[in-house]
């Protein structure tokens, strides 16, 4: 098994919000991920459920973590919940760290095939293979492999929805705070897509959600889309959610879109909400 190392444990809510490190196989470079371990963990007795969180651009595993506030809810509920970092790090491709919404802090979730960006640009294997095996592996006392499922912001939503559609059964539940949810429209999106797999755009459409719900074909899922009606990256259309409910209703995919009054992009907006996520991921992966 893969050498973890813990960077930091803090109790919080009778539970233990912790950082580990290791050496990534899918990332060819060291990076954080956080685990909450929530109070009913203790002890090792019981199997519980997991949800992944997946963060935004700019953010690394500790925005959702000081932020949002989740660990009431996840400490309620009995969840342990796991949050990679955005991207690799430390790996110095040049031009990596030239914008906030390309390169570090900004994988998008994808696997890279352009060059110099795959070798090292590959978060949807190290979140839905490398991550998820090893989180098993690591904490296989407490997790049950059969109840996982993901949430996450913006970026982190896209990958979240997209880590889903791609990969039926993986995970049971799945929610989403303000996600891209459409990115080969989008400008964000146009530039991530097209700097990790090059131009042609009918790669795009493999990394969409507003695309791959079309033909998603495994067992029923319903998903939560929760968007904040002055986030100024929904007034500038690039997250798009209503193309992905159009979508959803074309195919009859079961989808929740919350506009909430008055939010904006930020984690104030996660913090308000995040206990009705974890209400509904708590419905599915126990009932
Ligand atoms: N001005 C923002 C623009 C980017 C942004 O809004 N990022 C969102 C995700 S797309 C975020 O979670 N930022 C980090 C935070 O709010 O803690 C920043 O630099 O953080």
């Amino acid at each position: 098994m893969e050498q973890l190392s813990l960077v930091s444990s803090n109790k919080i809510f009778g539970g233990y919000q912790k950082v580990y490190s290791h050496q990534s196989s899918e990332l060819k470079c060291k990076m954080n991920f956080s685990v909450y371990l929530p109070p009913q963990a203790e002890g090792g007795d019981v199997k519980l459920p997991v949800v992944f969180y997946l963060s935004g651009l700019t953010c690394s595993e500790q925005n959702f973590i000081t932020k949002s506030g989740f660990q009431r809810y996840a400490a309620d509920h009995g969840i342990i919940v796991v949050g990679p970092d955005t991207s690799p790090r430390g790996v110095k491709i040049p031009g990596d760290d030239d914008s906030w919404d390309f390169g570090v802090a900004a994988g998008f979730y994808v696997d890279a095939t352009k060059e110099p960006w795959s070798t090292n640009y590959r978060m949807a294997s190290y979140v839905n293979k490398e991550l998820y095996e090893l989180v098993q592996q690591a904490f296989n006392n407490v997790v049950d492999p059969d109840r996982i499922g993901i949430m996450g912001h913006s970026m982190g939503g896209h990958g979240a929805l997209i880590s889903t559609l791609r990969n039926p059964g993986l995970y049971k539940s799945v929610s989403a705070f303000a996600p891209i949810c459409n990115p080969i429209q989008g400008p964000w999106g146009a530039k991530a897509l097209g700097g990790y797999l090059g131009d042609d755009k009918s790669k795009w459409v493999e990394w969409d959600a507003t695309e791959l719900v079309k033909k998603y074909d495994g067992p029923p899922l319903t998903l939560l889309i929760d968007q904040g009606s002055i986030d100024q990256f929904y007034v500038d259309k690039q997250l798009l959610p209503e193309n992905l409910v159009e979508a959803c209703r074309s195919v009859g995919v079961p989808v929740i879109l919350k506009l909430r009054e008055g939010y904006d992009h930020s984690y104030y907006h996660i913090a308000s909400y995040i206990g009705e996520h974890f209400d509904f991921h708590a419905k599915i992966l126990k009932a």
